[in-house]
């Protein structure tokens, strides 16, 4: 196929950590477009390099939150993968600006579909819009159907699932041209893999502390992650299927899953961070629950104290306590059913692969710099 004769796919948010796994992906695997537009308030250049003579990559800088940017990256275009999000559980940024970003740019993505007429939308949601709710119900081995106490107070999860909504009751609604939009909705657990911001930070934590993770959580705890490019690969398939079965797809919901296994989100760490001389301190947590709660809430203190000085959000606070202490784990099969998705890279390849990312970090020596560490390690 000759660049301009296949469909146009817009990617919100596609310069970010999963957006531009999923780039590389449907340039790879979807033969059946000839132009990819990046959507993104911050460009990564070198997305651009990988357009081809079958597809073009083209970058657009723009505000999600500004309906003009976003019709004007819609116009023309075939289907929109909204990725785009603040991702923030650590109040780096207000509130109000989560769900100005998040809700609002959402309500843009369907205005501009509408106005458009663009027939499709796959959006990324998160397994944050049932849970782990903050009473700390587990939610195990469960799926799309699994009846949950949902209960949101914190920005981002409230905006995640306000979009979510959106985004399904427009499923259906007519489009410019006379035509219907189809959409549905993706909920990835806890993704990881090359390019993972939350993996760097616990990285660097680990050198500073001689390569030693001292255990705070209870290994019995579960957490449903998966991998990056299982992510990508599901939205690529959904986004396939969703034009050729809209009425199977259209309206529906699907948690992101792979064969990543169910483990503590320290102990899930330390498949990539042992690679690495890391160890983990301790079989049980090393300091009682109760004391890492107030520490949670020493840190909100702090955080509301500096205010306005500097912005101080560590890892911990209480909700993402609260989340790293309750299960959430899946099993599901409709994206299976619905959609022929099986996961594209096995556990083992999907390790060995945030292994040697990881690695990567301390090859380019830039973790090593940043805490001044030298080459022994404490616990070895
Ligand atoms: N990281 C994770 O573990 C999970 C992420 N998700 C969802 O996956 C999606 C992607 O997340 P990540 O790749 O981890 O986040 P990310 O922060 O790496 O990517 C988000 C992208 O959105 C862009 N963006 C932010 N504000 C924007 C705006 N106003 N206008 C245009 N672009 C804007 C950012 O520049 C960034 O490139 C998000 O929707 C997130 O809610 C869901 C479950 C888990
Ligand atoms: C930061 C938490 C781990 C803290 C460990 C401690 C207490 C030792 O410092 C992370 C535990 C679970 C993570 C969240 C989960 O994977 C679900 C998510 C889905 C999203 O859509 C966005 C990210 C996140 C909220 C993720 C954030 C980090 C954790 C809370």
């Amino acid at each position: 196929m000759t660049a301009g004769s296949g469909q146009v796919y817009v990617v919100t948010g596609g310069c970010g950590f999963l957006g531009s796994h999923l780039v590389r992906m449907l340039l790879e695997h979807e033969k059946n477009i000839s132009e990819i537009r990046v959507f993104d308030l911050h460009l990564d250049e070198s997305l651009r390099t990988l357009s081809n003579d079958r597809v073009r990559v083209r970058l657009i800088s723009g505000d999600i939150s500004r309906l003009a940017d976003v019709q004007e990256a819609l116009h023309g275009s075939h289907l929109v993968i909204h990725t785009a999000s603040l991702v923030d559980v650590w109040g780096r940024v207000p509130a109000s600006k989560i769900t100005e970003v998040n809700v609002t740019g959402t309500e843009n993505v369907l205005q501009a579909c509408k106005e458009e007429g663009v027939q499709y939308l796959v959006y990324t949601s998160s397994m944050e819009v049932v849970g782990p709710n903050i009473h700390g119900d587990h939610f195990y081995r469960g799926n799309e159907d699994t009846e949950y106490r949902i209960y949101h107070k914190e920005p981002y999860p409230l905006s995640k699932a306000k979009a979510e909504k959106l985004v399904l009751e427009a499923n259906g609604i007519k489009i410019k041209g006379g035509k219907m939009l189809y959409t549905c909705s993706l909920r990835p657990t806890g993704i990881y893999g090359e390019g993972h911001e939350l993996m760097k930070q616990f990285h660097r934590q680990g050198l500073r502390t001689g390569r030693c993770v001292f255990r705070a959580l209870s290994p019995a705890i579960e957490h449903g992650r998966v991998y990056v490019g299982n992510v990508a690969w599901m939205h690529l398939l959904a986004a396939r299927q969703l034009q050729i079965h809209p009425s199977t797809l259209g309206g529906q919901v699907y948690f992101c899953y792979d064969s990543s296994p169910y483990k503590s989100y320290e102990d899930f760490n330390m498949e990539f961070l042992s690679a690495c001389g890391f160890k983990i301190i301790g079989s049980r947590p090393l300091v009682p629950y109760f004391l890492l709660y107030l520490l949670a809430l020493l840190n909100v203190l702090l955080q509301w104290v500096l205010h306005g000085f500097i912005t101080y959000a560590p890892i911990l606070n209480p909700y993402t306590l609260a989340v790293a202490s309750t299960t959430f784990t899946v099993q599901t099969d409709k994206a299976e059913k619905h959609f022929g998705y099986q996961p594209l890279y096995a556990w083992e390849e999907a390790k060995m692969r945030t292994i040697t990312w990881v690695k990567s970090l301390e090859v380019s020596g830039k973790d090593l710099k940043d805490v001044g560490e030298k080459s022994n390690y404490c616990c070895s």
